[in-house]
């Protein structure tokens, strides 16, 4: 019998403090035009590189996620890191998640930014040999040499939407509307519990 193949699955984690358009907008791209067939949206807990002083509950980031991703059916919200032991290790996250879902080919979705700076996370070359990566412009970040990149590497080149949780939490802060830089449903849920005062 002929064996199914795996579905193309991207990665995106983050901390997501909130999901803002330039990250949808993105992982829209990667479903339509990158060749992945899901998203997936990791909510980080702890970012290892990260101090967290204005970092919401890991579930209040959470259902903010799966309220922006509800209606479309090539997303998913997932909790998958809550139950990993923290810091969150990507390393660690792929190795459980390839072993959980065998019917999936997860591909890492990464930022030139974070590229650039792979060297220093956790066991990259683990990741670059057992794991696939797809790695995206991010602005001021150029992904030179792209011939030379490891084989399960892949440089896609995507819209750039140069927008970030912490302009959003600053304009917040400040009092400013910044409605059509969010999902309508997280909009909805900042206001009605005031969060990012
Ligand atoms: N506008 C954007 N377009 C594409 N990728 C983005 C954008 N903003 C953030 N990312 C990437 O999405 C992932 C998750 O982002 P994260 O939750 O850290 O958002 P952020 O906007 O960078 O947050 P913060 O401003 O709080 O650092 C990271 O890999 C980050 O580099
Ligand atoms: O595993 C690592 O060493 C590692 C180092 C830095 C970042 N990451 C992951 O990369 C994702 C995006 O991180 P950030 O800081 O850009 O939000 C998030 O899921 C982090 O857990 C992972």
């Amino acid at each position: 019998m002929e064996e199914k193949p795996q579905i193309k699955t991207g990665l995106f984690g983050g901390s997501f403090n909130p999901i803002h358009t330039g990250h949808l907008a993105l992982a829209n791209y990667l479903c339509e035009y990158g060749g992945l067939e899901e998203v997936w949206f990791l909510v980080t807990p702890q970012n290892p590189f990260k101090q967290n002083e204005t970092l919401l509950d890991d579930h209040l980031r959470l259902k903010m996620v799966e309220a922006a991703v509800a209606g479309y059916p090539r997303f998913r919200a997932s909790d998958f890191e809550f139950q990993l032991p923290r810091p969150s290790y990507t390393i660690h996250t792929l190795d459980k998640l390839a072993e959980c879902y065998p019917d999936r080919e997860f591909h890492l979705i990464i930022g030139a930014d974070n590229w650039q700076a792979f060297d220093r996370w956790r066991s990259p070359e683990e990741i670059i040999r057992r794991h696939h990566i797809l790695v995206y412009p991010r602005q001021g970040y150029p992904l030179e040499d792209t011939a030379s990149l490891p084989p399960h590497v892949r440089v896609v080149q995507t819209p750039l939407i140069e927008i970030s949780s912490t302009f959003i939490r600053k304009g917040i802060r400040e009092g400013k509307d910044l409605r059509y830089f969010l999902h309508p449903e997280v909009f909805r849920i900042i206001q009605e519990k005031g969060l990012y005062r």
